[in-house]
């Protein structure tokens, strides 16, 4: 049985919450049949099924249409070409940068990767950060070699659920240390185009700091489908991270926001949070470039402690406030890509030919 046009115009007003834009808005379908109606989404958000199902449902009962199943399947938009070499498999690459070093990059990399396989999503993840790769250990992959079977193509090291590779599973990261811009911008080509990903709605790079010519020339030669900026409160990362978010300005990926790192600290004690890097830079950084705050992380010695234990916060506890903070992060990247896609899609001129 298809589905009925007053069935289809109800369940399109729906809103996706990270949006706040309507199903139909944002291009979702839906079928009905033998009684199971299915919603085909372009984002994903765990919490939100049993919410939706009741929606659907209640459609379906105001029409007096029966759903006896209502089932959700996600999938990331399409947004990198199938011709692109090595990538033909991802549907989406999120860069993850950062102005200067040390503020966290790739521990929210790393989370935002498996918070958003937690949500369902089939997610890679790769360290670009070639000068001090860091996911193998955040990951407890270290001294696992990607496989290959004819020296050539690798297979990604599997971890927590998602696949990753690293120069730091490769080569010794001090001889990484001492390479000049090409050199580091052609391993991360490879790293990319040389590993065979299976089919994955997110591929996550954890770039290296900075905003010099070795981050443009990668941000140019990937095609990078959106970027999020890492940043600490304090004014010189804030302006550090303005140029990040001009950098990719310029090459012209969309910036989906800034995830301010270690904004506060919560006494043990008394319960007291402290802003020790200063209050409100990222919403100020928001406020100038038009980019939105997309979460905050505390400043939580177990961040740190389950990135080094090789089981980062989302797995050891994800029931935790920082590891909601990390999924609720994951879920406004993923609405993001859908409705910018969408967004792109319906801006492409209809040309009538006479
Ligand atoms: N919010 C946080 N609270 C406590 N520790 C954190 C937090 N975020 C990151 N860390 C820890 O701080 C250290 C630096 O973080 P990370 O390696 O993610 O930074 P980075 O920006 O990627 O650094 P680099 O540029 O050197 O690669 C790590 O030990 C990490 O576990």
């Amino acid at each position: 049985m298809s589905i009925s046009p007053e069935l289809l115009s109800s369940l399109s007003t729906i809103e996706e919450p990270a949006t706040g834009r309507a199903l139909g808005e944002l291009g979702a379908s839906f079928t009905l049949q033998s009684g199971v109606l299915t919603a085909y989404l372009g984002c994903f958000n765990r919490d939100w099924q049993g919410p939706l199902t009741e929606q659907i449902q209640q459609a379906g009962n105001l029409l007096g249409i029966a759903i006896d199943r209502v089932e959700i399947e996600s999938s990331a938009p399409k947004y990198v070409e199938s011709e692109s070499n090595g990538l033909a498999n991802v549907s989406a690459i999120i860069a993850v940068a950062s102005g200067k070093g040390g503020v966290g990059k790739s521990a929210t990399a790393a989370n935002l990767a498996l918070a958003l396989a937690f949500d369902g999503a089939r997610v890679g993840l790769v360290d670009a950060d070639i000068y001090g790769p860091s996911v193998p250990i955040m990951l407890g992959a270290e001294g696992k070699t990607p496989a290959s079977d004819d020296g050539k193509k690798m297979n990604p090291v599997q971890a927590h659920g998602i696949y990753c590779n690293s120069l730091g599973f490769i080569i010794d990261s001090d001889k990484a240390a001492v390479w000049r811009g090409p050199m580091a911008s052609g391993a991360l080509q490879q790293l990319l185009n040389d590993t065979i990903w299976p089919e994955l709605d997110y591929l996550v790079v954890d770039m290296p700091p900075g905003t010099g010519d070795i981050q443009l020339t990668l941000a140019q030669k990937v095609p990078v489908s959106t970027a999020l900026v890492v940043t600490t409160p304090q004014n010189l990362a804030l302006s550090d991270a303005r140029r990040g978010v001009d950098m990719f300005n310029q090459v012209s990926i969309p910036v989906c926001g800034v995830v301010e790192n270690m904004s506060y600290y919560t006494c043990d004690a008394c319960g007291h949070q402290n802003a020790i890097f200063g209050e409100s830079g990222g919403d100020a950084l928001a406020a100038e470039t038009g980019v939105p705050v997309l979460g905050r992380l505390p400043l939580d010695p177990n961040i740190r402690a389950d990135a080094d234990a090789g089981n980062p916060t989302v797995i050891k506890s994800p029931d935790s406030d920082v590891a909601n903070r990390y999924i609720a992060i994951a879920r406004k990247v993923s609405a993001f890509l859908w409705s910018r896609f969408q967004a792109s899609q319906s801006a492409v001129p209809i040309i009538e030919i006479e």
